[in-house]
C-alpha cells in the first residue's frame, strides 16, 4: 500500500481541528482574537501593572528557593567579612546568601525590589488616568471597586515583603507596626499577640508573613486581577471621545495580531526596564543595616516610597492622647488606623459618592477629559496633594538633615501645609480646569492660533487664526465631540499609526459585536485625529 506522503503545511490546521473536535475552542478564540480595542497611550498603565506583577511572580518565585523564613539564630559565616561571627536571624542570614553567594541572586533581589515600587507606582498612575478621566463611572464602578482592594493588597503585599528579610530597616518597620496594632482600643493587645504569637518581636512573625507573602496575598491579588481584566474584556474598554466614536460603538484596533505583537513588545520593554535597574541600580542593601536589634534604630530609616504617607500622618499629629470610657487610646491610633482606614476606604465609595451629586445614572463608554469635569479634577488633585504633603512629611528627618533645617520647623510646616495645601490646589485647580474650557471655546469660536502676526493697512496687528476643519462625512463637528477639539490638521502624525494596511486596519465595533473596518482614507485620518 502507499502512504501518503505527509504534509508539514497541513499540520496546524490539523491539530487546530483535532483541538476543536474536543475542546471547542475555535468560536471562543476567534471572538477573542478579533475583539476591538481602543488605542491611547493612557491604557498602557494598567499594563505596565500586569507586567510588573507577572515580573515580581517569576523573582519572588527565584527568591523562594534560596530564602529561609526562620527567626532561629545562627552565626554568620557566609562570605562578606564585615558580619562574620554576628548573630543573626537564619532569615537574614539566607537573604545575605542569596545577595553574595547565589548565582544572579543579587540581580534577581533587586530587580524583585524594583519590580515592587514600579508596581506600586503603576498603580497609583493606573488609577489616577480611570479617576481622572471617569473612567469609574456606570458601568464600571465594580472594576473600580475590584481596583481598590487589588491597590490595598499590593500596599500589604510590599509591606510584607521587605518586612521577611529582618535587617535593621525591616525590623523598625515592624516594630511600626506592632505599635500601630496594640493602639487599636479593646483588641489591640489581642490583636497583636494573635499576630506576633506573642510578644514584639517573638519568633514567629517572619514565617508568617512570609506564608502571606509568597501564598496568600498573590493568590488572591492574581485571581482578583484575572477577574478585573476579564471585566474589561467583557464590558468593552472605554474610549477618548473622537470623530467616528460614539457611546455604542468602539473605534480601534483588533486583538490580533495588533495588540498581541504590541503587548508582547511591551512586556519584553517592562521587563528589560527593570532587568536594568536592577543591575545597575543597589536597592535596599540590607548587608549595610545589620541584622535587627529591637534596642537599635539607625537614622534615616525609610518605608519604600508608597508607605511614607503613613509615616507621615504619625509624624505630624499631634501627641495627643484621649481617655474614652476609661481607656486610653494612644496618639498613633488616630493618624495610623483611622487614618490610613480612611484612606483605603473612601475611594472604594467615590462612584457612589460623586453620582449622588451629579444624580448621572447614564452608561458612560466615552471619556471625559480633566477638565470637563472641575470639581472632580479639583477633589483628584487636592488628594494628590495631601499624598505629597504627608509623603514629604514621612522624610522629614531626612529632609531636615539633608538640607541643614530644624526637623521642629518641618513638622510644623507639614501641620500648616496638610490644612492649607489642599484647599489651595482644590480652587487652583478648580479655576485651570475652567480656563481651558474657555480655551476651548474660544478656539472653537475664533479658530486655532497660528502664532502668525499680521499688520493692516491701518496699523493694527492682529493674529491669524486657523478655522476648524468642516464637519466631518457623517456630519460631525468638533462641537459635537463633547467640547474635544479636534483640529485635523495637527493631528497627521497620528494618521501614520495603521501604518501596514489591510491587517492592521483601524475597526469600529458595535455594541452588538458587529465590526466594520475604516476603510476611506478620511476614516483613517479620523482614528489618528482621536489619538492625543
Ligand atoms: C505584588 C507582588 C509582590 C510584591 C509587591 C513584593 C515585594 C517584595 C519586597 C519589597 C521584598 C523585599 C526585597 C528585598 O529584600 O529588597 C520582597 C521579598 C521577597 N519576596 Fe516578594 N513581592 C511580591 C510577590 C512575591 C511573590 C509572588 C513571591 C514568591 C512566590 C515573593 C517572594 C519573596 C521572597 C522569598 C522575598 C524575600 C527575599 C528577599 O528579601 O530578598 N514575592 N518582596
Ligand atoms: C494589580 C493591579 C491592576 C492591574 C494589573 C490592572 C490592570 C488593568 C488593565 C490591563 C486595564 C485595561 C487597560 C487600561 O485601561 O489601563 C485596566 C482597566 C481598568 N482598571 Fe485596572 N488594574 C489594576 C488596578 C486598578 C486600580 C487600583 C484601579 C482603581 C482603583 C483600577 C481600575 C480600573 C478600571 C475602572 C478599568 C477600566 C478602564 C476603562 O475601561 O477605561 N485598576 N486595569
Amino acid at each position: 500500500m502507499k502512504r501518503r506522503k505527509f504534509d508539514m503545511k497541513q499540520l496546524p490546521g490539523k491539530v487546530g481541528n483535532e483541538l476543536d473536535d474536543r475542546f471547542k475552542l475555535a468560536s471562543p478564540a476567534r471572538k477573542l482574537m478579533t475583539k476591538v480595542f481602543p488605542d491611547h497611550w493612557s491604557f498602557l498603565l494598567g499594563e505596565i501593572a500586569l507586567f510588573s506583577f507577572i515580573v515580581l511572580l517569576l523573582t519572588g518565585t527565584f527568591l523562594a528557593l534560596f530564602f529561609e523564613p526562620s527567626m532561629v539564630e545562627v552565626k554568620y559565616d557566609g562570605v562578606y567579612t564585615p558580619l562574620k561571627g554576628m548573630e543573626m536571624s537564619k532569615a537574614y542570614e539566607s537573604t545575605l546568601h542569596i545577595s553574595f553567594e547565589v548565582r544572579g541572586g543579587l540581580v534577581i533581589r533587586q530587580m524583585h525590589h524594583w519590580a515592587a515600587l514600579l508596581f506600586v507606582a503603576a498603580l497609583l498612575v493606573h488609577m489616577g488616568r480611570v479617576f481622572f478621566s471617569g473612567a469609574f463611572r456606570k458601568p464600571r464602578e465594580t472594576n473600580w471597586i475590584i481596583g481598590c482592594v487589588l491597590f490595598i493588597l499590593a500596599f500589604f503585599e510590599g509591606l510584607l515583603g521587605y518586612s521577611i528579610p529582618d535587617d535593621g530597616l525591616s525590623g523598625t518597620g515592624l516594630r511600626i507596626m506592632s505599635g500601630i496594632t496594640e493602639s487599636i482600643p479593646l483588641i489591640g493587645t489581642w490583636a497583636h499577640n494573635a499576630l506576633f504569637g506573642g510578644e514584639y518581636p517573638g519568633e514567629v512573625i517572619v514565617t508568617r508573613f512570609y506564608i502571606l507573602h509568597v501564598l496568600l496575598v498573590p493568590g488572591i491579588l492574581l485571581a482578583l486581577i484575572g477577574i478585573h481584566v476579564g471585566l474589561v474584556f467583557a464590558q468593552k474598554h472605554s474610549q477618548w471621545p473622537g470623530p467616528g466614536r460614539t457611546e455604542h460603538n468602539v473605534v480601534g484596533f483588533r486583538m490580533f495580531p495588533n495588540y498581541v505583537s504590541k503587548q508582547g513588545g511591551f512586556f519584553m520593554l517592562v521587563f528589560a526596564v527593570i532587568a536594568l535597574m536592577g543591575g545597575l541600580f543597589q536597592i535596599n542593601p540590607i548587608w549595610l543595616f545589620g541584622p535587627y536589634e529591637a534596642s537599635v534604630v539607625s537614622s534615616a530609616s525609610q518605608p519604600d516610597f508608597y508607605v511614607l504617607f503613613l509615616e507621615g500622618l504619625v509624624r505630624l499629629f499631634p501627641a495627643w492622647e484621649f481617655t474614652i470610657f476609661g481607656y486610653m487610646v494612644p496618639a498613633v491610633f488616630w493618624p495610623a488606623v483611622i487614618g490610613m482606614g480612611v484612606a483605603f476606604t473612601v475611594p472604594i465609595f467615590y462612584p457612589f459618592i460623586e453620582r449622588r451629586f451629579t444624580k448621572d445614572k447614564a452608561h458612560h463608554n466615552l471619556l471625559e477629559r480633566p477638565r470637563d469635569n472641575p470639581t472632580r479634577t479639583a477633589v483628584g488633585a487636592m488628594v494628590t496633594s495631601i499624598f505629597l504633603v504627608t509623603t514629604i512629611s514621612g522624610a522629614n528627618d531626612v529632609i531636615a538633615d539633608q538640607f541643614n533645617i530644624s526637623l521642629n520647623a518641618m513638622t510644623w510646616a507639614g501641620r500648616i501645609g496638610i490644612v492649607v495645601v489642599p484647599v489651595i490646589t482644590y480652587y487652583v485647580t478648580h479655576r485651570i480646569c475652567l480656563g481651558l474650557q474657555q480655551h476651548d471655546r474660544e478656539v472653537l469660536s475664533h479658530g486655532i492660533e497660528t502664532g502668525i502676526l499680521r499688520r493692516d493697512a491701518n496699523g493694527r496687528f492682529y493674529e491669524v487664526h486657523q478655522p476648524l476643519a468642516a464637519p466631518d462625512e457623517h456630519g460631525h463637528t468638533e462641537l459635537e465631540y463633547n467640547g474635544w477639539v479636534v483640529p485635523k490638521k495637527m493631528n497627521r502624525v497620528g494618521a501614520l499609526a495603521p501604518a501596514v494596511k489591510g491587517f492592521f486596519k483601524p475597526i469600529e465595533e458595535d455594541t452588538n459585536g458587529e465590526k466594520r473596518a475604516i476603510e476611506s482614507s478620511d476614516d483613517k485620518k479620523e482614528v489618528g485625529a482621536g489619538r492625543h
